[in-house]
């Protein structure tokens, strides 16, 4: 197993200063670098390095691994430079795209490309900079690590060790693996909740007084950087593209059922179908820690809008024995309480009710 002891992060945004938060964390060497340096000023304030500038004088302090998490389309130039800069470093890269990025180093430093191995969190935010960064982020995530024919073992390892001192699950493929399923669990889901949050823009105010937690959880993704997004979508163009034509012909076959209305029993079967369509597809996705689905059952307490009930009420679930598969709190605007759901294992259920009665908790099942 081949450990990266220093590390060099080049574009400390929300990606960057995220791993490097996570590599501090496990005891790592990290140096920062930012062609913003008002960005670089903050992740250095945030604990997750010292500047280049400041930290590597000596020969002897280069380091081992270069991690790259620039925009999509500088990733080609930066990491090539790196390549360059760094002769006894392993390079990689944050890049929501792989393959166009690898086809870019290969023109621009073909005699270097053995120490390059891509790689990609699926794990990030819509919001950008460091500011939004965790060191948590990835925990339990998958990261894609995509080595290509002229990657060295070794140069693979450690990228794949990057990936595990960060927390997450190493999923190893090639990048245009990579790249058709992206397009499909991360592209196409994030023009779709674009387009949702697109027709809201001519709402009246009255409409959107009624917006509840269904349209908050399709919509969150589309308030994303359309900078960073445009140069995902243009870089793995043909995987989306395919996909986005099959999905308007799904759109576009609901549509004309639903005009075709209650009259026709055809068309209450087609609507039916692409919903159960739906139900099938949600049902597919992995579960916890990237497990097998599990049911899990929702029990939603009232919670006063007051400092401390939340932990409060962790400690009583907690202190009766029972573990939180997941968590969601709700809010009603204007109102002073939220509603909490509690996922628990089937098996938990009546000893939380016990739980929550005992110490006077609002249930509502
Ligand atoms: N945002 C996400 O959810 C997410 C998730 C996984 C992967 N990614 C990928 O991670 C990378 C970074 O995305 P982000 O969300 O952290 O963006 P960000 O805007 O938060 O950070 C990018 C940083 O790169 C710096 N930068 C730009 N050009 C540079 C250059 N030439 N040299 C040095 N620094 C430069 C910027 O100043 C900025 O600080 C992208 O390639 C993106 O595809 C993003
Ligand atoms: O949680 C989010 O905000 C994300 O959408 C993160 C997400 C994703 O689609 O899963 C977005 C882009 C990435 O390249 C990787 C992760």
């Amino acid at each position: 197993m081949t450990r990266p002891h220093r590390v060099h992060v080049i574009g400390t945004g929300l990606m960057g200063t995220s791993v490097a938060l996570a590599l501090r964390r496990r005891g790592v060497e990290v140096f920062l670098e930012d062609a913003n340096p008002h960005h670089l000023r903050l992740a250095v304030g945030l604990g997750a390095g010292t500047p280049v500038d400041e930290g590597v004088r000596q020969p002897d302090q280069a380091p081992d691994l270069v991690i790259v998490g620039v925009p999509p389309a500088a990733l080609g130039a930066v990491i090539a430079e790196a390549l360059e800069r760094y002769p006894g470093a392993v390079v990689t890269d944050l890049g929501s795209v792989k393959a166009a990025v690898l086809a870019d180093v290969s023109a621009r430093a073909p005699q270097w490309l053995d120490r390059y191995v891509g790689g990609h969190p699926m794990a990030g935010s819509e919001q950008s900079g460091p500011l939004a960064a965790r060191a948590d982020l990835f925990d339990g995530r998958a990261w894609a690590v995509t080595p290509h024919p002229r990657s060295r073992p070794e140069a693979v390892e450690i990228v794949e060790e990057l990936a595990r001192l960060c927390g997450a699950l190493v999923v190893r493929m090639s990048s245009t693996e990579h790249d058709e399923a992206v397009a499909l669990v991360s592209h196409v889901p994030q023009v779709a909740s674009s387009v949702v949050a697109g027709l809201l823009t001519t709402a009246s105010e009255g409409q959107l007084a009624l917006a509840g937690q269904g349209l908050r959880d399709v919509t969150r993704i589309a308030a994303g950087d359309p900078s960073l997004w445009s140069q995902i979508l243009s870089a793995n163009a043909g995987p989306v593209a395919r996909l986005l034509h099959e999905a308007a012909e799904s759109l576009h076959r609901v549509a004309v059922a639903l005009e075709k209305g209650e009259t026709s029993e055809y068309a209450g079967r087609e609507v039916r179908r692409f919903l159960e369509r739906g139900v099938t597809g949600v049902r597919r996705l992995p579960g916890k820690h990237g497990k097998r689905p599990e049911t899990f059952v929702s029990v939603t307490v009232l919670l006063p809008d007051r400092p401390g009930e939340l932990a409060r009420l962790f400690s009583d679930v907690s202190s009766a024995g029972i573990n939180i598969e997941d968590v969601r709190i709700d809010h009603s605007p204007g109102a002073p309480a939220g509603l909490v759901q509690l996922a628990v294992h089937p098996d938990a259920v009546s000893p939380l009710l016990e739980a929550l009665a005992r110490h006077g908790w609002d249930v509502h099942r």
